[in-house]
């Protein structure tokens, strides 16, 4: 119970509703940490403001409450007379055929011409789909040099799965020490072992083979790390320290999407407490690494679904109404708010951080989406047409971890290897210091 013993901001309620609740939401409030109102911290940030629910925010469409779908009125009924439809939906009269007189009619051939070029249509597209997915963009920015990542260490976290691992496996052919950071030991050992494997295949000299030469690839290492967990963070970095004499990137790219409502060791709601929470510690634990290390930088994954959250100070935990989608782009707006602090206060140390999303990809991070088995096909299809594969959802996670062009750029946030513009929300000074603030009290490492 750090806040309570640290700061007194947070309470914790284990049961009842909070007399401050009653009548300003709904919802009534589940245990755990609760901001008190109007304390000022030891940074001088003032916490939470009066209570909003934030089920009655105004979010776009796929995260207001569904309408009742209405149903469409049927059409007047029309009489069984000789050439006149019966379906309620076609009370128009048909019209006779006239094929067998002479050949098609010109609507007969229109409809066959229309059918033609529709099956011609899907047969392009189909086909373009295809080349995309087989010829398709291999950008490899920094890529060719395979001796870029010579000599340098990287963790990653979430390194066994999705866009972790195929970033894993383009800086490993750059020659660098990577250290998977991942929570499950025997998963993060299998992605290992295939990628020595393709490594091998593709004709590298192998990982873990004497790495001291430019151009040969780098080596694997896997350890533990539970993002939900702050003793296993904590555990996490003292091994880091003791064992691994520098650290010249970090990657925070492991996540959690949509889950229903669930806790983290620590009592935190998940999707923070993993996406924002979990990395806000190993960050500022690994923080005395990285400058040593320095020219060094952290690159944190975000998502374009940042537009779509608030820092809702007097909920973050979620308490009094759960609603996953916006908890996750909460998360990932915490993400951008958290780089751009941190860019400030690194600033003049030589190491830099930046923030990205990486574009729709396939990965395993729609693991809690429930389809319907019938539709899953479908939905598979559309994935595999539309999506970005892993290796090209890593690109600009690998561009911002090692390419020249961004040596020294610190504070930006990219997409598709480029700088692109945040919405106001995200460059919000004094919501990044208070959010800053508060997150050092959640995972107890107030100074
Ligand atoms: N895929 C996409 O379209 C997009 C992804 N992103 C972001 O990209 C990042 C990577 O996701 P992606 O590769 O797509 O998804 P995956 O689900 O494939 O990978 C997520 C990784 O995070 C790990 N992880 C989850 N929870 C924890 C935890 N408590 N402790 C440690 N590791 C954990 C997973 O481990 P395990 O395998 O053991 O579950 C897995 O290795 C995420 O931050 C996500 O928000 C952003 C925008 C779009
Ligand atoms: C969302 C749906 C799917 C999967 C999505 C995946 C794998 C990742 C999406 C991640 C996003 C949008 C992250 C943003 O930060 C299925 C293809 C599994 C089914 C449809 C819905």
């Amino acid at each position: 119970m750090y806040g309570i013993c640290k700061l007194k901001i947070f309470i914790r309620h284990s049961h009842g509703v909070d007399p401050r609740y009653s009548g300003a939401c709904a919802h009534p409030p589940r245990s755990g940490w609760r901001p008190l109102h109007g304390v000022t911290t030891t940074q001088g940030a003032v916490l939470p403001q009066p209570i909003r629910c934030p089920r009655k925010e105004n979010y776009k469409s796929q995260y207001a409450p569904r309408r009742p779908v209405r149903r469409r009125k049927a059409a007047p009924q029309n009489s069984s007379r000789a050439g006149v439809s019966l379906s309620p939906w076609r009370a128009r009269p048909l019209r006779k055929s006239r094929a067998g007189a002479g050949g098609p009619s010109a609507p007969a051939a229109m409809a066959l011409v229309a059918t033609v070029a529709a099956l011609l249509a899907a047969l392009g597209g189909a086909l373009w789909l295809a080349a995309r997915r087989f010829v398709g963009p291999s950008v490899r920015h920094g890529g060719g040099d395979s001796g870029l990542m010579h000599g340098k260490t990287v963790l990653i976290t979430g390194a066994n799965s999705g866009l972790g691992r195929a970033t894993a496996a383009e800086l490993l052919r750059l020659g660098a020490r990577v250290i998977m950071g991942c929570r499950d030991r025997a998963r993060a050992e299998e992605a290992a072992g295939q990628l020595r494997r393709e490594l091998r295949q593709a004709g590298g000299p192998g990982p873990g083979s004497d790495a001291g030469e430019a151009g040969e690839a780098g080596e694997l290492v896997v350890k533990e790390l539970d993002l939900a967990s702050l003793r296993s963070v904590r555990a996490f970095c003292q091994e880091m320290l003791q064992e691994e004499p520098r650290l010249d990137v970090l990657i925070n790219n492991a996540g959690i999407f949509q889950c229903p409502y669930m806790k983290t060791e620590d009592g935190f709601e998940m999707q923070f407490g993993v996406n924002h929470l979990g990395h806000f510690l190993l960050t500022n634990l690994l923080l005395g690494l990285l400058k040593s290390s320095a020219p060094s930088r952290i690159v944190v994954v975000s998502s374009k679904l940042y537009k779509y959250g608030d820092i809702n100070f007097e909920d973050l935990n979620s308490e009094q109404s759960y609603n996953k989608s916006f908890c996750y782009s909460r998360s990932k707006l915490a993400n951008i708010l958290f780089t751009r602090e941190l860019a400030r206060r690194l600033e003049g140390t030589n190491v830099t951080v930046n923030v990205l999303h990486p574009g729709i990809v396939r990965t395993n991070l729609g693991r809690h989406i429930h389809i319907p088995l019938l539709v899953k096909p479908l939905f598979n299809l559309v994935s595999w047409a539309f999506f970005k594969t892993p290796v090209e959802g890593a690109q600009t996670s690998v561009y911002l971890a090692s390419s020249p062009e961004v040596e020294g750029v610190s504070g930006k946030y990219f997409g598709d290897c480029k700088e692109e513009a945040l919405l106001p929300k995200a460059m919000d000074e004094s919501v990044a210091r208070k959010l800053w603030d508060i997150s050092e009290v959640m995972v107890g490492i107030l100074k």
